[in-house]
């Protein structure tokens, strides 16, 4: 479980997050949604520690991450796997060595260890025997897929991932969402997703925080959602026409 307390992020001027309080769950996909600029990213860097908060505190299992100095942080930080935007791969190595390479930074295994580790992964992500793939001979969706393997190889108890679907297809976005969902559900991880899209919303969509002007402006499940009588919340879900029809059904 993630606790984030009365979140606080300024930059010069600009109070992009005001006072920002939840709990993420165990073994639940928690989204972070809101429109451009609401501060969804700066907040996901607050609780990794990518970003200090102005004010404010994050437990990671009621452990305060924010009064931790960098040591004090290292076995935390072990337990977070991410996955950024573009998949963060390093382009001059391969499938295999970018999955190894956390292994190789953080833990004392032997080699034939961390090799097991990365097939293990790369069979859990559908990429077995892509080991030798460098990142520039692969499609978008299996970059994300590596780059799930790479988050999951040290069994994080967290997982962060900032705009999962960006640059896929429809399909394949839903792949990849099936995927997170499964392992979070298996592994028992707290997962936190930054995301725009409305098909994560209603398909993963376990717990939901919805940003707007700095503030968390709503929260619920993908159920509760399509029942809300909160305006922005509404305006920002069902902008579309689409997305308006389908909620009539729903
Ligand atoms: N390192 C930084 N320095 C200064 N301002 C920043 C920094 N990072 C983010 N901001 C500002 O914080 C605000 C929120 O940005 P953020 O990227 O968190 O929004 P977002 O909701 O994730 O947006 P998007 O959906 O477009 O990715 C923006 O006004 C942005 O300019």
């Amino acid at each position: 479980m993630i606790e984030i307390k009365d979140i606080f992020k300024t930059f010069g001027e600009n109070e992009v997050l005001k006072g920002i309080s939840a709990t993420f769950q165990t073994g639940k996909n928690n989204l972070i949604i809101g429109g451009s600029g609401s501060g969804k990213t700066t907040l996901l860097k607050c609780i990794v520690g990518l970003h200090e908060p102005t004010k404010g505190e994050v437990f990671f299992d009621d452990e305060n991450f924010t009064t931790m100095d960098f040591t004090q942080r290292v076995p935390i930080r072990t337990q977070i796997g991410m996955l950024f935007q573009n998949s963060a791969l390093f382009d001059s190595m391969t499938v295999e060595e970018n999955i190894l390479f956390p292994l190789n930074l953080f833990t004392n295994q032997s080699q034939s260890e961390k090799l097991d580790r990365a097939n293990f992964c790369l069979e859990r992500v559908n990429l077995t025997g892509k080991n030798k793939l460098y990142p520039s001979e692969l499609s978008g969706g299996m970059k994300k897929r590596v780059g799930i393997a790479r988050a999951i190889s040290m069994q994080p108890k967290y997982l962060f991932v900032d705009e999962p679907n960006s640059g896929l297809d429809p399909q394949t976005s839903i792949l990849i969402d099936d995927l997170i969902n499964e392992l979070t559900d298996e592994y028992k991880i707290t997962t936190v997703i930054v995301t725009h899209d409305m098909n994560s919303v209603m398909g993963i969509g376990d717990h939901i925080v919805f940003l707007h002007q700095g503030k968390k402006w709503w929260e619920g499940s993908n159920k509760e959602i399509a029942h809300t009588d909160n305006k922005e919340l509404n305006d920002f879900v069902f902008a579309s026409k689409f997305m308006q029809a389908a909620k009539s059904k729903l």
